[in-house]
């Protein structure tokens, strides 16, 4: 008599199901988490399957944990992840179960009320206490404490003496967003794009609504639009989830979000943790968390009805994951998007290429707000030749900037200086005898980070105190950093400007997103008058005050060997110019640049960015690059150097020798990586091109499958799609 058999997904590194017999009597459904016996131990997992068959040499299913359901468009997007990057589905699972942890005590906190009889002995601590309490409402004893200004001995003097009863507190629900709370009176531009995205949020009731891509310049809205598709989802009591590219833009969006729908939506991220992260996950199972901002691992969450995805800022790199499994959350957005089926949104003002070639093809709507919203204008934007202009020697900030950062300054305006580079400088070395300073795991120099007093490596965190004589030739105080980082921009700022406050942003500094958050609070409330910093300032603020943005390198990253550098160069600074003159004052940005006739100064310069699109587009396409081809990348990575080559040349051999290579896929390589060395890791890399209409990985499995076994410590990582080739 055939018997029900589960298929079961376990949390490892493992691509395969594990068939355990069901006990009679014991329903089950697809998705539910379980417990299964595994090897010597009990595991959990996630039933992906069910079906009959023959089980009398089968291990027993346990049984199902309390916890939420993967619903089947989430367990079939955790499929696609896996065949798309060739991760193994058991590490794509933990992506999506979050199990609450069972050690953890349920950490409830108390609060007191009055029971109404009176204290023995009156003090007039104990009357402040009385009289803050006597709206009967429940506290926290600490906040009654607070509120009554005495300590907490006196709190618990009168619960000891029965005059105050504890009880647990219950978080109140949050309130639900109202999609008629403040609606914005929205620009003819901006309402016909809400009301495009409103319309896709309608249509998933029918099917599949195609992606749309919302471009805009900086300050045109929309946010403002993309809201209106959020209200339409609330409208019919779906949720919507929005996926931002970095948590550190999120906390102004949460307060702009609480002005529009008189709540705030919930954050997911790797800061909410422990019992409030399990109740947010059990929430949006439930489907009574309606709108959820989060970085990209939101995208993995097991929503109830979903019905609308923006991805906000959809060109941005930090999409893309690159550690674990190497996916990239916007075209996974899309996946999930159509499995649901919800509307999908990409919004940018500087769309990547891949998208807007889409849009261009009409496998994606492209909707459009061509302009800054309330009549503002978009920054005029001048080059400074740093070969006629540029400042002296040993200083970055050319003439011609300083002289508009001064008028601004004068008129009571901000000044913005961007410069994409942690520390104080990108080099340091011995002045007596040309040490350079360099990190002991990795091929990089070290980084001066002179607020920390400190040498750091970007690749590996290694730290060393800044020395006082060089390891080289003994000489003291004979330390000289070569070019400008952020601290070495704000210490030429300040002596620029002595009696202007100056703030420094730079996403090594200590404090975290709370710090960011009132660092970027104050500059938009006029706290500060120069804002210094890395890409962290570049996108999405809006800093009403700042009419300045000056770049001090604007060449920094067209000459890495990325096949977007033009692209990306262009993004970035289009982004940072685009802070400026978001007031009521207009906005001038200056480009201090070697190569002013260079391709993507040009466009900034001349605002065609259609031309710039054109250009790139054509480009790529000549170059069989993405999204006209497509590319994987393998990085073979050992400690013997000789070892991890001869591994990288016989994988190469091993793709050839499969007689598959021909014009529409190639193999490149192999090559010693940019960073050569990272952790003490040697680094070689592989490139694969491929057609479109060729099975890229389908060639990458069969080719591993039949390449030599990695020997050692040696590892082949696959990246399909690399945004990165370091
Ligand atoms: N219809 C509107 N009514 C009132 N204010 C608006 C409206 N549209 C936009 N704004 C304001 O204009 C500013 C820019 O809008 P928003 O941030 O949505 O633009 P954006 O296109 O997302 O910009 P960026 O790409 O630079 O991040 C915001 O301060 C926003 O509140
Ligand atoms: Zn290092």
């Amino acid at each position: 008599m055939p018997q029900t058999l589960a298929d079961v997904l376990v949390p490892l590194p493992l691509d395969t199901l594990f068939s355990y017999r069901v006990p009679d009597g014991m329903t089950l459904v697809p998705g539910q988490p379980v417990r299964v016996p595994f090897g010597q131990r009990e595991a959990v997992g996630v039933v992906w399957g069910l079906r009959a068959g023959e089980g009398s040499n089968l291990k027993v299913l346990s049984g199902p944990i309390e916890a939420p359901l993967l619903p089947d468009p989430l367990r079939a997007l955790l499929d696609f992840v896996a065949h798309w990057t060739l991760a193994p589905r058991g590490a794509v699972l933990p992506m999506a179960l979050k199990l609450a942890d069972p050690d953890r005590p349920e950490t409830t906190r108390v609060g007191v009320r009055p029971t109404g009889t009176l204290p023995r002995r009156m003090t007039p601590a104990r009357e402040r206490v009385l009289a803050a309490i006597a709206d009967g409402a429940v506290r926290q004893k600490r906040d009654l404490a607070l509120e009554a200004g005495v300590s907490a001995g006196v709190v618990d003097g009168l619960v000891d003496e029965g005059v105050l009863e504890t009880l647990p507190l219950i978080d109140p629900k949050p309130p639900a967003p109202d999609p008629d709370h403040a609606p914005a009176a929205l620009s003819d531009a901006q309402r016909a794009a809400a009301c495009a995205l409103a319309e896709a949020v309608r249509e998933t009731a029918s099917g599949v609504p195609a992606p749309v891509l919302l471009e805009g310049v900086t300050g045109s809205g929309k946010t403002e639009a993309y809201f209106e598709a959020i209200a339409e989802a609330l409208r019919m009591d779906a949720q919507s989830l929005v996926l931002m590219p970095e948590i550190a833009l999120t906390s102004t969006f949460l307060d702009r979000f609480a002005a529009r729908f008189g709540a705030r939506p919930a954050a997911w991220h790797s800061g909410v943790t422990g019992k409030k992260r399990e109740r947010l996950y059990a929430d949006i199972a439930s489907g009574a968390a309606k709108v959820i901002v989060g970085a990209r691992s939101a995208l993995f969450l097991p929503y109830a009805k979903l019905r609308l995805v923006v991805v906000d800022e959809e060109h941005d790199a930090g999409y893309k994951q690159e550690d674990g499994v190497h996916y990239h959350a916007r075209d996974m957005a899309v996946m999930r998007a159509r499995l649901e089926p919800a509307a999908l949104v990409l919004a940018s003002a500087t769309p990547s290429l891949e998208t807007r070639v889409n849009a261009e093809r009409g496998r994606y709507r492209h909707l459009r707000l061509p302009e800054r919203f309330g009549g503002r204008t978009l920054p005029q934007i001048a080059a400074v030749d740093m070969r006629k202009d540029g400042p002296p020697q040993g200083r970055w900030i050319a003439p011609p900037l300083a002289a508009a950062m001064e008028a601004a300054l004068a008129r009571g305006e901000q000044a913005l200086l961007f410069l994409n580079r942690r520390g104080f400088a990108p080099l340091t070395l011995c002045r007596a005898c040309g040490h350079r300073y360099e990190c002991p795991n990795c091929t990089a120099w070290l980084v001066e980070h002179r607020f920390r007093r400190a040498l750091v490596c970007h690749h590996c965190g290694h730290v060393e105190r800044t020395p006082s004589h060089c390891p080289s030739c003994g000489g003291v105080d004979t330390i000289v950093p070569c070019g400008p980082g952020v601290e070495r921009i704000a210490e030429e700022a300040a002596a620029l400007f002595p009696e202007k406050r100056v703030i420094t942003l730079s996403s090594d500094f200590p404090g975290g997103a709370e710090r960011l958050r009132a660092e970027l609070d104050e500059i938009a409330s006029g706290a500060c008058d120069i804002v210094i910093g890395t890409q962290l300032v570049a996108k999405g603020h809006n800093f009403p005050l700042l009419s300045v943005v000056g770049v001090v390198d604007a060449d920094l990253g067209l000459t890495s060997g990325d096949p977007r550098a033009a692209e990306r160069t262009f993004q970035l600074l289009q982004q940072v110019t685009g802070r400026a003159g978001r007031g009521d004052r207009p906005g001038r940005a200056y480009l201090q640049t070697y190569q002013p006739g260079h391709p993507v100064i040009a466009a900034l310069l001349s605002g065609d960015a259609e031309r710039f699109y054109a250009e790139e587009t054509a480009q790529r396409e000549a170059a069989r690059l993405p999204p006209f081809g497509r590319l994987a990348a393998l990085v073979v990575s050992g400690t013997d150097k000789d070892a991890t080559h001869a591994h990288a040349r016989a994988l190469v051999r091993a793709a050839h020798a499969m007689g598959v290579i021909d014009a529409d896929l190639s193999v490149l390589g192999p090559a010693e990586a940019p960073i050569a060395v990272i952790r003490g890791r040697h680094r070689v890399r592989i490139l694969v091109r491929a057609a479109r209409t060729r099975d890229l990985q389908g060639f990458l499995r069969d080719w591993l499958a039949a390449g030599p076994r990695p020997k050692g410590n040696i590892r082949v990582q696959v990246d399909v799609d690399p945004q990165s080739f370091l």
